[in-house]
């Protein structure tokens, strides 16, 4: 049986509720990497898959680099654009920086779930971290592989980037309960509001966003960082929301009571400072990407024709 005999869904159509309201599955893969544990640090065993549209993957390439593990963690990228049969390899969509699959030689992201779990019947994800000696996927959960890689490796990373904790036990209970409601209406606000299929859905998606958004803007005056003037991982998980909102959610998604750039001085501070001064968050950041991702959403943008703007895509600082 191929491959594509087997998919379930349309990885274009979002899943809603009754309400019209959309509704995002759980991840199903989620397993941690620990010494001693059944998935151990090694170097070279595991292997990231990432589109560079993605803002969940995004969190997980910025973790990646902050901690220091290109030369553990191999990362392949697909495509961003929406296909139906889901996210693409190279050979299918030949979009720039798009690779091949270094492991299977799959067409799309698909086949590795199918290989993880022949009868696999849920959403085919990014980011998704794979183990190259139990052929299966440890976890495809951003949340949950942030962590992984902020403390799993430790062991055999040098002492340096051991030493960074972006999840520090003294600001845990702060970042949690930040992470609580950015994740709800901010993180998958966005989504929310874009995929909303009644005005009520929309409205009220868009509203707590917003009002999230004023919240966060007081948090961040006068600040470079979210929680404890340190960097944790409360701004890489908003970093990589808040760097896409005036190229493809203001528009895209109709998050468009106001901009970054002009509504939110502070967090627009925030975003710029944390691009142009750490490689960790620029190197995950692809505009033409994150624009073309979005814009080829087709139950949003049939035609899609990606907009130009913002110009620029981010402001100097
Ligand atoms: N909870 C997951 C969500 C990941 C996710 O929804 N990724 C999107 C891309 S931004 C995806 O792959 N969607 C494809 C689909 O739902 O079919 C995480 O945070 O890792």
């Amino acid at each position: 049986m191929s491959t594509t005999t087997k998919l379930t869904h349309d990885a274009t159509a979002p899943v809603l509720n009754k309400a019209g309201a959309f509704t995002r599955p759980a991840s199903s893969f989620r397993n941690v990497i620990e010494v001693g544990g059944q998935y151990a640090p090694e170097k070279g065993r595991y292997h990231l898959y990432v589109t560079y549209g993605c803002p969940w993957a995004g969190r997980t390439l910025i973790a990646w680099k902050l901690k220091g593990l290109e030369e553990i963690i191999d990362v392949t990228v697909l495509s961003s654009k929406s296909h139906t049969e889901g996210w693409a390899f190279k050979d299918i969509d030949d979009f720039p920086l798009v690779e091949h699959d270094p492991l299977f030689g799959a067409k799309r992201l698909s086949e590795i779930y199918f290989k993880a779990e022949p009868n696999y019947t849920g959403r085919y994800t990014v980011p998704l971290l794979w183990d190259k000696k139990t052929n299966t996927i440890v976890n495809n959960e951003s949340s949950e592989i942030i962590r992984i890689f902020n403390t799993g490796f430790n062991s055999i990373i040098a002492a340096d980037k051991a030493a960074l904790d972006f999840y520090p036990a003294n600001l845990r209970e702060e970042i949690d309960a930040l992470n609580e409601w950015v994740y709800d209406t901010v993180n998958n606000g966005v989504y929310k509001s874009g995929f909303a299929a009644t005005q009520a859905a929309y409205e009220d998606a868009v509203t707590k966003l917003f009002a999230s958004l004023d919240r966060l803007e007081k948090i961040l005056e006068g600040k470079d960082y979210l929680v404890g003037n340190t960097l944790t991982e409360a701004d890489v998980r908003l970093f990589t929301t808040i760097i896409r909102f005036d190229a493809s959610y203001f528009t895209v998604f109709k998050c468009n009571i106001r901009t970054i750039r002009d509504g939110y001085p502070a967090i627009h501070s925030w975003v710029r400072k944390l691009y142009w001064n750490n490689p960790a968050f620029k190197d995950a950041t692809q505009f033409d990407h994150i624009k073309t991702g979005y814009y080829s959403m087709p139950t949003l943008n049939p035609s899609g024709i990606v907009g130009v703007g913002m110009v620029p895509n981010i402001l100097p600082l």
